[in-house]
């Protein structure tokens, strides 16, 4: 279980961009975070993966408290794709793909041969196999998104952090990667993930948390949680859930 407590965080003094929240979620369990443009999910995120220090309050995995963690102790529990993706470096795709077994090797080593097959296994589970030789930098946003995907899954951790993953993808790339993201859940991954799309997450995910100015306004199961009250709160817009084929949508009115 990964347990957030009485978390808070400030990127300026007397300014508290996350404001004493508290969640957690287990392997098994995909979760959303929703929330308008700079209510705080990214900075969420990165507490949890532990880039973002110091902060007020404790994050424990199974365990362990996070603080107490190196970072490639955290990099062996979560893996993370994050929502920039500008490397300086000129690395192949292949390279990106393959630095996921980092946290697993010993100061010095770089990936084996083995750990390169596995990493061109996952590309072409991504359908991008034909761009492994290909600058990473030179690659589409969604390209690119899909690279960061499989260096993470090529970390095989526990827990999976995502954010907004499906930003670059086009309609149906969306689609398979919340689907995938649905199977490694069910396959007992924990996976968390931010969304700007609430159709997204309310046909994917099990767990909502709604972020909004830094605070939870409402989490839980989606079917408590995704009503058109709710929502209208988060996004402070006129809004609608109905049903289509025996499937919710949401839209804005
Ligand atoms: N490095 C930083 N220094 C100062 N303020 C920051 C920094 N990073 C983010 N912020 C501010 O913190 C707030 C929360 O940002 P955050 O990126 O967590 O929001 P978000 O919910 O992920 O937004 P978005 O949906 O637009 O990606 C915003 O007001 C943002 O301007």
């Amino acid at each position: 279980m990964i347990k957030v407590k009485n978390l808070s965080f400030s990127y300026e003094p007397n300014k508290k961009t996350i404001d004493d929240i508290n969640f957690s979620f287990n392997k098994g369990e995909l979760v959303a975070l929703l929330g308008p443009n700079g209510s705080g999910k990214t900075t969420i995120l990165k507490c949890l993966n532990g880039l973002l220090k110091p902060y007020f309050g404790e994050i424990y995995i199974e365990d362990s408290n996070i603080r107490h963690l190196k970072n490639r102790e955290i990099a062996k529990l979560i893996s993370v794709v994050p929502q920039e993706h500008a490397s300086v470096f000129s690395y192949s795709v292949l390279d990106i793909v393959s630095m996921g077994v980092t946290p697993y090797l010993t100061l010095g080593k770089m990936p084996n041969n083995k750990d390169y097959e596995k990493a061109f296994e996952m590309l072409k589970f991504f359908n991008i196999g034909k761009l492994s030789e290909k600058n990473f930098n030179q690659l589409s946003g969604g390209e690119k998104q899909l690279v960061l995907i499989a260096r993470a899954l090529m970390q095989d951790t526990d827990y999976l952090v995502m954010d907004e993953p499906t930003s670059h993808l086009d309609f149906k790339n969306q689609y398979l990667l919340m689907k995938e993201m649905k199977k490694l859940s069910e396959e007992g991954k924990g996976v968390i993930t931010a969304l700007h799309d609430p159709n997204l997450a309310l046909r994917f995910c099990d767990k909502i948390i709604m972020v909004k100015n830094g605070q939870i306004i409402s989490s839980g199961e989606k079917e408590k949680v995704m009503n058109a009250k709710n929502l209208q709160t988060l996004y402070e817009v006129d809004i609608s859930v109905d049903y289509i084929n025996d499937k919710s949508i949401i839209y804005i009115n």
